[in-house]
Formats: C-alpha cells, sequence, structure tokens
C-alpha cells in the first residue's frame, strides 16, 4: 500500500486533541501498519496519527541511531495507544528535534530526561515503562502531538 499523506503544519486536524481509541480491531491495526509505512518513507522515528489525517490517540515510536545521536538505540517500532505520561524527571535535557509535519526544519527543544508512561498496545493490554533519552524525547514529542502541540510552541 501508499505511504499516507503528511499533514502540514497550519493544518487544523495538527491542532486537534486525539480521541480515546476504544475498538482493538483490525482497522485499527491497518491504519498503525499504514502509519509506520509512512514513518519509515518519510525516514522518520516516530510518527503520530493525526499527522496522517486520523483523530485517533496513536503513534508510532522507532528509535534509531543518527548523526544527531549516534548513540541512540536501535528498536523495531512500538505501537503506542492511549498514552499517559505518569511521571516525569526535574532533569530537563535540550536537544534537536525534526517534525514531519514542519518539512526541513530542526528546533533545539528542552525535554524531560526521563518519564515513566503507560500505554495501550494493538491488542489492548496495558504497558507501564520508564523511558529515558532520545526514546523519551520521541515519546514527549508524539505526545504532544496528540494533545494538539507541536514543536513549534516549544521551541527555544
Ligand atoms: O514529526 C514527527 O513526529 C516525526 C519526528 C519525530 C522526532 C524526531 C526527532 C526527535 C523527536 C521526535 C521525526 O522523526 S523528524 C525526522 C528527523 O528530523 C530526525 C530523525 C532522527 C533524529 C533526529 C531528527
Ligand atoms: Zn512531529
Amino acid at each position: 500500500s501508499q505511504p499516507l499523506p503528511i499533514a502540514l503544519v497550519g493544518e487544523a486536524i495538527l491542532k486537534e486533541h486525539a480521541i480515546e481509541v476504544r475498538d482493538f480491531d483490525t482497522a485499527l491495526s491497518q491504519l498503525a501498519e499504514q502509519m509506520a509505512l509512512s514513518m519509515v518513507a518519510a525516514n522518520g522515528v516516530g510518527i503520530a496519527a493525526p499527522q496522517v489525517h486520523s483523530p485517533l490517540a496513536l503513534f508510532i515510536m522507532a528509535s534509531r541511531p543518527n548523526e544527531r545521536y549516534p548513540d541512540a538505540p536501535l528498536m523495531d517500532p512500538v505501537v503506542v495507544v492511549n498514552p499517559q505520561i505518569l511521571s516525569a524527571s526535574a532533569e530537563l535535557v535540550s536537544g534537536e528535534e525534526g517534525c514531519l509535519s514542519v518539512p526541513g526544519q530542526r528546533f533545539s527543544i528542552w525535554r524531560h530526561q526521563t518519564i515513566v508512561v503507560r500505554y495501550q498496545d494493538l491488542a489492548g493490554h496495558w504497558q507501564q515503562t520508564e523511558l529515558t533519552g532520545f526514546i523519551a524525547r520521541i515519546f514527549q514529542h508524539e505526545f504532544d502531538h496528540l494533545q494538539g502541540i507541536t514543536l513549534l510552541e516549544r521551541s527555544q
């Protein structure tokens, strides 16, 4: 299947609060698969449903080593549904971020170094884990998208 078109900053969908997912059905799995394909096609390390014009509280994160974060872990894509941030470190760290909805630009963004998060997987099972470093950064970036926030509202 083809990659989905990616919403650009200024489109209303990117300003909306995402809707809680209730049906863990094949349509949800198909959307996640298309999001992953679109993320890879756009050379991203994450993608949120609103970026492909879906209002659902769902994103994908897929850390990999790269020129800005050479020690970033290589991880299989993780599908995150109905995420919550339960706690966040007082320690903040500044780092470069890009956004598929703001193509060709880089921003220095402050993020919590460590967060404890809870989310459902594609089967609806709750996961709880502590994230730190680049993966925590990606999670916070994608979580923002589900609140209608882009890094333009956060850049220093
Ligand atoms: O817009 C998105 O959600 C995708 C975004 C996710 C993200 C990148 C960097 C830090 C946090 C979250 C991207 O993947 S943009 C691609 C990109 O600019 C980049 C890729 C790897 C490392 C750094 C930036
Ligand atoms: Zn983004």
